[in-house]
Protein backbone atom coordinates (compact mmCIF):
# COMPACT_ATOMS: atom_id res chain seq x y z
CA UNK A 1 0.00 0.00 0.00
CA UNK A 2 1.31 3.49 -0.83
CA UNK A 3 0.52 5.90 1.58
CA UNK A 4 0.82 9.44 0.54
CA UNK A 5 1.29 12.49 2.70
CA UNK A 6 -0.64 15.54 1.99
CA UNK A 7 0.15 18.61 3.93
CA UNK A 8 0.88 22.37 4.27
CA UNK A 9 -0.01 25.21 6.09
CA UNK A 10 -3.31 26.89 7.30
CA UNK A 11 -5.33 27.86 4.16
CA UNK A 12 -2.76 26.69 1.83
CA UNK A 13 -5.25 24.42 -0.28
CA UNK A 14 -4.92 21.17 1.01
CA UNK A 15 -8.63 20.60 1.21
CA UNK A 16 -8.63 21.71 -2.29
CA UNK A 17 -6.47 19.09 -3.26
CA UNK A 18 -7.81 16.41 -1.29
CA UNK A 19 -11.04 17.43 -3.66
CA UNK A 20 -9.71 17.01 -6.59
CA UNK A 21 -7.52 13.78 -5.59
CA UNK A 22 -11.29 12.39 -4.27
CA UNK A 23 -12.73 13.31 -7.74
CA UNK A 24 -9.96 11.45 -9.38
CA UNK A 25 -11.04 8.17 -6.99
CA UNK A 26 -8.16 8.30 -5.11
CA UNK A 27 -9.33 7.61 -1.42
CA UNK A 28 -8.40 10.54 1.50
CA UNK A 29 -7.81 10.22 5.33
CA UNK A 30 -8.94 13.92 6.37
CA UNK A 31 -7.08 14.46 10.36
CA UNK A 32 -9.42 17.69 10.72
CA UNK A 33 -12.52 15.09 10.51
CA UNK A 34 -10.98 12.95 12.66
CA UNK A 35 -10.01 15.50 14.88
CA UNK A 36 -13.61 16.52 14.96
CA UNK A 37 -14.83 12.97 15.98
CA UNK A 38 -12.48 12.81 18.51
CA UNK A 39 -13.95 16.14 20.12
CA UNK A 40 -17.32 15.08 20.29
CA UNK A 41 -19.84 15.24 23.35
CA UNK A 42 -18.72 12.39 25.41
CA UNK A 43 -16.05 11.18 23.79
CA UNK A 44 -12.85 10.21 25.94
CA UNK A 45 -10.94 13.54 23.99
CA UNK A 46 -13.70 15.64 24.64
CA UNK A 47 -13.55 14.18 28.59
CA UNK A 48 -9.68 15.24 28.86
CA UNK A 49 -10.16 18.51 27.04
CA UNK A 50 -12.77 19.25 28.87
CA UNK A 51 -11.39 18.88 32.23
CA UNK A 52 -8.36 20.44 31.08
CA UNK A 53 -10.09 23.69 30.13
CA UNK A 54 -13.04 24.04 31.92
CA UNK A 55 -16.81 23.83 31.40
CA UNK A 56 -16.33 27.09 29.88
CA UNK A 57 -15.50 26.05 26.73
CA UNK A 58 -18.82 24.07 26.03
CA UNK A 59 -21.81 25.18 23.97
CA UNK A 60 -25.27 24.72 25.84
CA UNK A 61 -25.79 21.80 24.01
CA UNK A 62 -22.63 20.09 25.79
CA UNK A 63 -20.68 20.22 22.57
CA UNK A 64 -16.95 21.90 22.35
CA UNK A 65 -17.27 25.57 21.42
CA UNK A 66 -14.66 25.05 18.55
CA UNK A 67 -14.17 28.65 18.11
CA UNK A 68 -14.12 29.70 21.84
CA UNK A 69 -11.78 27.04 21.74
CA UNK A 70 -9.69 27.94 18.77
CA UNK A 71 -9.40 31.43 20.29
CA UNK A 72 -7.64 30.34 23.39
CA UNK A 73 -5.29 27.58 21.67
CA UNK A 74 -4.31 29.69 19.27
CA UNK A 75 -3.05 32.71 20.95
CA UNK A 76 -1.36 30.58 23.81
CA UNK A 77 1.30 28.32 22.69
CA UNK A 78 1.27 26.74 25.63
CA UNK A 79 -1.88 25.81 26.01
CA UNK A 80 -2.02 24.87 21.98
CA UNK A 81 0.79 22.23 23.46
CA UNK A 82 -1.56 20.75 25.96
CA UNK A 83 -5.07 20.64 23.71
CA UNK A 84 -2.21 18.76 21.25
CA UNK A 85 -0.78 16.36 23.73
CA UNK A 86 -4.46 15.53 25.26
CA UNK A 87 -6.11 15.04 21.69
CA UNK A 88 -2.95 13.32 19.83
CA UNK A 89 -3.31 9.91 20.79
CA UNK A 90 -7.17 9.95 20.03
CA UNK A 91 -6.31 11.20 16.50
CA UNK A 92 -3.32 9.25 15.87
CA UNK A 93 -5.48 6.13 16.75
CA UNK A 94 -8.43 7.52 14.24
CA UNK A 95 -6.08 7.99 11.51
CA UNK A 96 -4.88 4.41 12.01
CA UNK A 97 -8.60 3.02 12.10
CA UNK A 98 -9.14 4.99 8.89
CA UNK A 99 -6.17 3.16 6.82
CA UNK A 100 -6.65 -0.30 8.34
CA UNK A 101 -10.31 0.36 6.72
CA UNK A 102 -8.95 1.38 3.50
CA UNK A 103 -6.64 -1.72 3.72
CA UNK A 104 -9.04 -4.16 3.92
CA UNK A 105 -11.12 -2.57 1.36
CA UNK A 106 -7.40 -3.46 -0.51
CA UNK A 107 -6.88 -0.04 -2.12
CA UNK A 108 -3.57 0.34 -3.10
CA UNK A 109 -2.63 4.01 -3.16
CA UNK A 110 -4.39 6.28 -0.22
CA UNK A 111 -3.53 10.06 0.99
CA UNK A 112 -3.36 10.93 4.49
CA UNK A 113 -4.40 14.89 4.31
CA UNK A 114 -2.75 15.78 7.79
CA UNK A 115 -2.01 19.93 8.26
CA UNK A 116 0.34 18.92 11.14
CA UNK A 117 2.45 15.71 9.14
CA UNK A 118 5.92 17.42 10.12
CA UNK A 119 5.17 18.59 13.43
CA UNK A 120 3.06 15.60 14.78
CA UNK A 121 6.21 13.08 12.99
CA UNK A 122 3.34 11.34 10.91
CA UNK A 123 6.17 12.33 7.93
CA UNK A 124 7.48 8.87 8.12
CA UNK A 125 5.18 6.92 7.99
CA UNK A 126 4.19 8.45 4.52
CA UNK A 127 5.92 8.36 1.37
CA UNK A 128 6.14 10.69 -1.16
CA UNK A 129 5.33 13.79 0.78
CA UNK A 130 3.25 16.51 -1.02
CA UNK A 131 3.63 19.95 0.23
CA UNK A 132 0.60 22.36 -0.77
CA UNK A 133 2.99 25.86 -0.57
CA UNK A 134 1.41 29.21 -0.99
CA UNK A 135 2.90 32.66 -0.86
CA UNK A 136 2.59 34.70 2.90
CA UNK A 137 0.50 37.49 1.92
CA UNK A 138 -2.27 34.98 -0.40
CA UNK A 139 -2.08 32.98 2.08
CA UNK A 140 -2.80 35.30 4.83
CA UNK A 141 -5.99 37.06 2.34
CA UNK A 142 -7.43 33.60 1.63
CA UNK A 143 -7.56 32.45 5.92
CA UNK A 144 -9.59 35.93 6.66
CA UNK A 145 -11.43 35.83 3.48
CA UNK A 146 -12.71 32.08 3.87
CA UNK A 147 -12.60 32.00 8.17
CA UNK A 148 -14.37 36.03 8.05
CA UNK A 149 -11.59 36.63 10.71
CA UNK A 150 -9.90 39.70 11.78
CA UNK A 151 -6.00 40.09 10.90
CA UNK A 152 -4.53 38.90 14.21
CA UNK A 153 -6.14 35.49 14.46
CA UNK A 154 -5.76 34.66 11.11
CA UNK A 155 -1.49 35.53 11.90
CA UNK A 156 -2.06 33.78 15.16
CA UNK A 157 -3.36 30.52 13.43
CA UNK A 158 -0.61 30.67 10.63
CA UNK A 159 2.27 31.47 13.50
CA UNK A 160 0.88 28.17 15.15
CA UNK A 161 2.16 26.05 12.79
CA UNK A 162 5.56 25.22 11.07
CA UNK A 163 6.95 27.90 8.78
CA UNK A 164 5.22 26.82 5.14
CA UNK A 165 8.93 27.40 3.17
CA UNK A 166 10.48 24.36 6.10
CA UNK A 167 7.63 22.50 5.07
CA UNK A 168 8.50 22.85 1.53
CA UNK A 169 12.23 22.27 1.64
CA UNK A 170 11.06 18.80 3.12
CA UNK A 171 8.52 17.74 0.38
CA UNK A 172 9.22 15.23 -2.54
CA UNK A 173 6.61 16.86 -4.30
CA UNK A 174 5.46 20.90 -3.96
CA UNK A 175 2.16 22.30 -5.03
CA UNK A 176 2.63 25.90 -5.61
CA UNK A 177 -0.94 27.32 -4.69
CA UNK A 178 -0.50 30.93 -5.37
CA UNK A 179 -2.42 31.28 -8.52
CA UNK A 180 -5.43 30.24 -10.06
CA UNK A 181 -7.54 27.39 -9.84
CA UNK A 182 -6.59 26.57 -13.11
CA UNK A 183 -2.86 26.33 -12.47
CA UNK A 184 -3.98 24.09 -9.54
CA UNK A 185 -5.71 22.27 -11.68
CA UNK A 186 -2.48 22.21 -14.35
CA UNK A 187 -0.27 20.75 -11.49
CA UNK A 188 -2.34 18.42 -10.03
CA UNK A 189 -2.28 16.85 -13.40
CA UNK A 190 1.15 15.86 -12.91
CA UNK A 191 0.96 14.92 -9.22
CA UNK A 192 -2.29 12.40 -10.09
CA UNK A 193 0.48 10.86 -12.47
CA UNK A 194 3.21 10.47 -9.67
CA UNK A 195 0.79 9.51 -6.72
CA UNK A 196 -1.18 6.75 -8.99
CA UNK A 197 1.95 4.91 -10.32
CA UNK A 198 2.65 1.21 -10.37
CA UNK A 199 3.53 0.46 -6.42
CA UNK A 200 6.71 -0.68 -6.01
CA UNK A 201 7.74 -3.77 -4.60
CA UNK A 202 7.39 -3.08 -1.17
CA UNK A 203 4.57 -0.95 -1.13
CA UNK A 204 2.96 -4.15 -2.92
CA UNK A 205 3.74 -6.27 -0.33
CA UNK A 206 2.25 -3.83 2.78
CA UNK A 207 -1.16 -3.73 0.15
CA UNK A 208 -3.43 -6.21 1.11
CA UNK A 209 -3.31 -8.31 -2.13
CA UNK A 210 0.97 -8.38 -1.29
CA UNK A 211 -0.02 -9.80 2.26
CA UNK A 212 -2.67 -12.38 1.10
CA UNK A 213 -0.16 -13.36 -1.75
CA UNK A 214 2.57 -13.71 0.84
CA UNK A 215 0.43 -15.73 2.77
CA UNK A 216 -0.76 -18.14 0.01
CA UNK A 217 2.63 -18.36 -1.20
CA UNK A 218 4.08 -19.76 2.25
CA UNK A 219 1.20 -21.66 2.68
CA UNK A 220 1.50 -23.45 -0.36
CA UNK A 221 5.20 -24.13 0.37
CA UNK A 222 4.67 -25.47 3.38
CA UNK A 223 2.06 -28.18 1.57
CA UNK A 224 4.65 -28.64 -1.01
CA UNK A 225 7.63 -29.03 1.56
CA UNK A 226 5.43 -31.62 3.35
CA UNK A 227 5.03 -33.84 0.02
CA UNK A 228 8.06 -33.61 -0.65
CA UNK A 229 9.90 -35.09 2.85
C1 LIG B 1 -8.71 24.28 18.10
C2 LIG B 1 -9.86 23.70 17.31
C3 LIG B 1 -11.01 23.29 18.24
C4 LIG B 1 -10.38 24.83 16.36
O1 LIG B 1 -11.40 24.30 15.56
P1 LIG B 1 -11.80 24.99 14.16
O2 LIG B 1 -13.09 24.33 13.74
O3 LIG B 1 -11.78 26.48 14.33
O4 LIG B 1 -10.63 24.65 13.16
P2 LIG B 1 -10.35 23.26 12.37
O5 LIG B 1 -10.34 22.12 13.32
O6 LIG B 1 -11.27 23.17 11.20
O7 LIG B 1 -8.86 23.46 11.90
C5 LIG B 1 -8.56 24.37 10.84
C6 LIG B 1 -7.08 24.38 10.62
O8 LIG B 1 -6.40 24.89 11.75
C7 LIG B 1 -5.12 24.30 11.82
N1 LIG B 1 -4.97 23.67 13.15
C8 LIG B 1 -5.87 22.93 13.84
N2 LIG B 1 -5.37 22.53 15.02
C9 LIG B 1 -4.12 23.03 15.08
C10 LIG B 1 -3.10 22.96 16.05
N3 LIG B 1 -3.29 22.31 17.19
N4 LIG B 1 -1.94 23.61 15.79
C11 LIG B 1 -1.74 24.28 14.63
N5 LIG B 1 -2.69 24.38 13.66
C12 LIG B 1 -3.85 23.75 13.89
C13 LIG B 1 -5.05 23.25 10.70
O9 LIG B 1 -4.42 23.81 9.58
C14 LIG B 1 -6.50 22.99 10.39
O10 LIG B 1 -6.67 22.55 9.05
C15 LIG B 1 -9.42 22.48 16.44
O11 LIG B 1 -8.59 22.90 15.41
C16 LIG B 1 -8.72 21.40 17.25
O12 LIG B 1 -9.35 20.65 17.96
N6 LIG B 1 -7.39 21.32 17.10
C17 LIG B 1 -6.59 20.34 17.79
C18 LIG B 1 -6.52 19.06 17.01
C19 LIG B 1 -5.52 19.12 15.91
O13 LIG B 1 -4.34 19.12 16.18
N7 LIG B 1 -6.00 19.19 14.66
C20 LIG B 1 -5.16 19.16 13.50
C21 LIG B 1 -5.22 17.82 12.86
S1 LIG B 1 -3.62 17.17 12.54
N1 LIG C 1 -5.91 28.46 -6.34
C1 LIG C 1 -6.83 29.05 -5.61
N2 LIG C 1 -7.37 30.23 -6.01
C2 LIG C 1 -8.28 30.87 -5.25
N3 LIG C 1 -8.75 30.42 -4.07
C3 LIG C 1 -8.27 29.26 -3.62
C4 LIG C 1 -7.29 28.51 -4.35
N4 LIG C 1 -7.01 27.38 -3.65
C5 LIG C 1 -7.75 27.43 -2.53
N5 LIG C 1 -8.51 28.55 -2.51
C6 LIG C 1 -9.41 28.99 -1.42
O1 LIG C 1 -8.56 29.26 -0.31
C7 LIG C 1 -9.19 28.85 0.90
C8 LIG C 1 -8.29 27.86 1.63
O2 LIG C 1 -8.22 26.64 0.89
P1 LIG C 1 -8.44 25.24 1.61
O3 LIG C 1 -9.65 25.28 2.49
O4 LIG C 1 -8.37 24.18 0.56
O5 LIG C 1 -7.13 25.22 2.52
P2 LIG C 1 -6.64 24.16 3.60
O6 LIG C 1 -5.17 24.08 3.45
O7 LIG C 1 -7.41 22.90 3.47
O8 LIG C 1 -7.02 24.88 4.97
P3 LIG C 1 -7.07 24.30 6.48
O9 LIG C 1 -5.67 24.11 6.93
O10 LIG C 1 -7.73 25.37 7.27
O11 LIG C 1 -7.88 23.04 6.46
C9 LIG C 1 -10.55 28.26 0.52
O12 LIG C 1 -11.51 29.27 0.66
C10 LIG C 1 -10.36 27.90 -0.95
O13 LIG C 1 -11.58 27.93 -1.66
Amino acid sequence: MRIVGLTGGIASGKSTVSNLLKANDVPVVDADLVSRDVLKKGTGGWKKVVAAFGEDILLPNGEVDRAKLGQIVFSDSAKRQLLNRLLAPYISSGIFLEILKLWIKGCKVIVLDVPLLFEAKMNKWTKPIIVVWVDPDTQLRRLMARDRTSEEDARNRINAQMPLDIKRNKADIVIDNTGSLDDLNEQFRKVLFEVTRPLTWTEFWLSRQGAVSALVSVIVGVLVCRKVL
